[in-house]
């Protein structure tokens, strides 16, 4: 992808250049010294817009450098304005970045709303987790630069079948399929286990009958790691993998694949449609199952409405709260939802505050054929055992 945009102004040439789906990259040459800015967008699938966006700098560009820079922060800032409308016009509270206030010397579109949503500290934990990987990955980007890996996707083994092994695992035990998480803390629930061997965990999973195994990769929130997921793959675990981390750029899921992930987490609460549908586009042509994830009716909506989603969580848990009611599995599952589901054969995924038979029972009743769990199970001293306690049954294939 190499849409280039040569502007000449005086003195200087500018070009932008897209160096991933989710950004470009602006070059300035003064007399023959060329400095680099990048830029990430949050809506990828819009950059082709947005570059020529861009474009029209060479209108405005004038010959003083510290004018040229202005104009460049009004437009990068303009973009981020833009999508940000988009997010709230579909109900997303989760803003992607911390709020910043117009330029210098902005008129323009919103000049009338930036003190509205100008609250520069995150007000949940989910927008705080957000923002810091938003900053994360950007760092991670420099070090792993998405065409190197393309190149190492080319070179991948192939991915497991995700929802084959939630179909048949559903079949097979008369249960929903579990995806049991490797779970090490969380920010609401702490260190859940002291002695973390991730390796073991999914072993003990994967001989207690779980269908497939949920990683956490996000360190800073979650003590977890890409590193977990590459040694459970590497340790020859068979059960399909998803990537349990906070997607919000296209990168990630490129990353996620060559780090051994058969599936990948996408949450509602933040990303738009136009976001979703595009990450499950690369979701799909890297092989990868895509996990869309809703807490409330408003994303269950939205969900249904966009093409292609397989499976669907529903979360138990209010990431904003950290609220947890398993009767939100019931409510979402009612009516005119419960029956789009039905129809198009989806698989819906009951996660989180699952701790005993009963509430499998309940859930099941509720209609998921998949269900997630993480602390029920890891929390035991022999995770396998701790499945058959979860379903008061021994549901291994032995
Ligand atoms: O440990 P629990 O309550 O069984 O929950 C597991 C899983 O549902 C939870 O970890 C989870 C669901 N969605 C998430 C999104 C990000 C991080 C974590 C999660």
């Amino acid at each position: 992808m190499e849409a280039l945009v040569p502007l000449q102004t005086a003195g200087q040439r500018l070009s932008v250049r897209v160096v991933s789906p989710g950004s470009v990259s602006i070059r300035r040459s003064v007399s023959g010294f060329a400095m680099d800015k990048r830029i990430n967008f949050r809506a990828p699938s819009l950059l082709p817009i947005r570059a020529q966006q861009m474009g029209s700098l060479g209108v405005v560009a004038s010959s003083s450098s510290s004018s040229v820079e202005n104009d460049l922060r009004i437009k990068e800032w303009e973009v981020d304005m833009y999508q940000n409308e988009i997010a709230i016009s579909q109900g997303i509270r989760i803003r992607r970045k911390p709020p910043v206030k117009a330029p210098l010397e902005y008129s323009g579109p919103f000049e009338l709303r930036f003190h509205n949503n100008a609250d520069s500290s995150p007000s949940n934990i989910l927008e705080e987790i957000t923002w810091y990987k938003d900053e994360e990955v950007s760092r991670m980007k420099e070090l792993n630069p998405l065409e190197l890996l393309k190149k190492a996707v080319e070179d991948a083994p192939p991915t497991r079948d995700f929802v084959g092994a939630l179909r048949s695992a559903h079949q097979r035990t008369g249960f929903p399929g579990l995806i049991a998480e490797v779970k090490k803390a969380s920010p609401s629930r702490g260190i859940l286990k002291e002695n973390f061997d991730p390796v073991e965990i999914a072993q003990s999973y994967e001989r207690g009958g779980a269908a497939c195994l949920s990683v956490l990769t996000d360190q800073k929130y979650f003590k977890g790691g890409f590193e977990n997921l590459e040694a459970i793959r590497r340790a020859g675990v068979k059960c399909p993998l998803l990537c349990k981390e906070f997607v919000v750029d296209p990168w990630q899921i490129y990353y996620a694949r060559t780090k051994g992930a058969d599936a990948v987490l996408l949450i509602a609460a933040v990303l738009t449609d136009l976001e979703i549908t595009y990450l499950l586009g690369i979701c799909k042509k890297l092989g990868l199952a895509a996990l869309v994830e809703v807490h409330d009716e408003s994303e269950m909506g939205r969900a249904l409405g966009i093409e292609g989603i397989e499976l669907v969580g529903i979360n138990n848990r209010s990431l904003e709260t950290f609220e947890v009611d398993i009767s939100n599995t019931k409510k979402l599952l009612e009516g005119k939802h419960g029956r789009i589901i039905r129809e198009k054969d989806m698989i819906v995924v009951g996660e989180s505050g699952l701790f005993t038979p009963d509430d499998i029972a309940y859930v099941q009743a509720a209609g998921v054929k998949a269900v997630l769990v993480g602390e029920s199970i890891v929390k035991q001293s022999d995770p396998e055992k701790g499945i058959a306690g979860l379903f008061g049954k021994n549901i291994s294939h032995t």
